[in-house]
């Protein structure tokens, strides 16, 4: 099944070539994150996949439908970068005007503010009023309006910018939860924290499609991220090129080497390294399997 699919996408702004013929095909599954620097085209493709503006060029279809078509409505929602509640009302009581609107009546309205509540972890600040609730707090009730419905695909732009570390784990931890029923379109500036949550990256620069790849590992190969406390960083280079099974070894910091090795079943290249490093007496602070998302897009 094909979740989204957009064929020469372009979004042309009166001064502005926003989306320059885009094309991708995405598959219903683990979080998939959007990355692009400032001005890539990020959020005009997310309106666009809302039915919030038209293209100028090119088409989309979500799960076969176009965006913003009443089949959509309940299957497809979003968190916008600049979401905003309404200081006059509780919370309750604008999250069940929402599910209203997509249809549930009064009574499983109710409810359904309940349920997504529940899954943001505010249920005791059903009654408050968004003046009362901090930065986090109000990002989550926004999460919680895009949850209405247990829609198919949620698109959250810049979901944890601005928060702090524990509030950003929170909407990590959302994200994590959800993830089996709900396919996710997270865009952020933010690399560690999609690492963590997505299997699939989508690299726009300059309204173009620059890249989109699965953050794994190919078939035959695999990675390990080395990084070093201790150590004679070109003798390590040279041992590292001696290793049965490495095919590349490439220098990724001041203390870190990315190693692309032949795919083996055991831990065969792992063993080898800590009896290098025993025989030299070095000291590792970390070997991780496979790369950083930084490594994968940028390298
Ligand atoms: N309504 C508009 N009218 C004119 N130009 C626009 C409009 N919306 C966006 N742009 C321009 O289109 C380009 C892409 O903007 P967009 O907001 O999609 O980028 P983004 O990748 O989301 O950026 P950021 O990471 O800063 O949020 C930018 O140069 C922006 O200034």
């Amino acid at each position: 099944m094909i979740l989204i699919q957009c064929d020469n996408l372009s979004k042309q702004y009166p001064n502005k070539l926003a989306l320059d013929n885009v094309s991708l095909i995405l598959q219903p599954g683990a979080p998939i994150a959007l990355v692009g620097p400032n001005g890539a085209g990020k959020t005009t493709l997310f309106s666009l996949l809302c039915g919030y503006i038209q293209p100028t060029h090119g088409s989309i279809r979500i799960l076969g439908h176009a965006p913003g078509s009443q089949a959509l409505q309940g299957v497809l929602s979003a968190l916008p970068q600049d979401a905003a509640l309404d200081p006059n009302f509780t919370i309750a009581s604008q999250l069940q005007f929402f599910a209203q609107l997509q249809g549930f009546n009064k009574t499983d309205a109710k409810q359904e503010v309940i349920r997504v509540l529940e899954l943001v972890e505010l249920s005791d600040s059903a009654q408050a009023k968004p003046k009362s609730l901090s930065h986090g707090m109000s990002k989550r009730v926004s999460i919680a309006q895009a949850l209405i419905g247990a829609p198919e695909i949620v698109l959250l732009d810049e979901p944890t910018a601005g928060l702090d570390p524990a509030n950003a784990k929170k909407i990590r931890q959302i994200v994590k939860n959800l993830a089996g029923e709900t396919t996710f379109i997270i865009s952020s500036h933010n690399l560690d924290e999609l690492e963590k949550l997505c299997d699939h990256v989508i690299y726009l620069e300059k309204g173009q499609l620059q890249q989109s790849v699965s953050i794994k590992a190919s078939q035959a190969t695999d990675f390990i991220t080395l990084t070093m406390q201790t150590c004679d960083m070109d003798k390590l280079h040279q041992q590292l090129l001696s290793l049965i099974n490495v095919i590349e070894v490439k220098r990724s910091g001041d203390e870190q080497y990315v190693i692309e090795y032949h795919k083996q079943s055991g831990f065969e290249l792992e063993s080898q390294l800590l009896a290098v490093f025993n025989e030299q007496q070095w000291q590792y602070k970390a070997i991780l399997k496979g790369r950083t998302l930084e490594e994968t897009l940028f390298s």
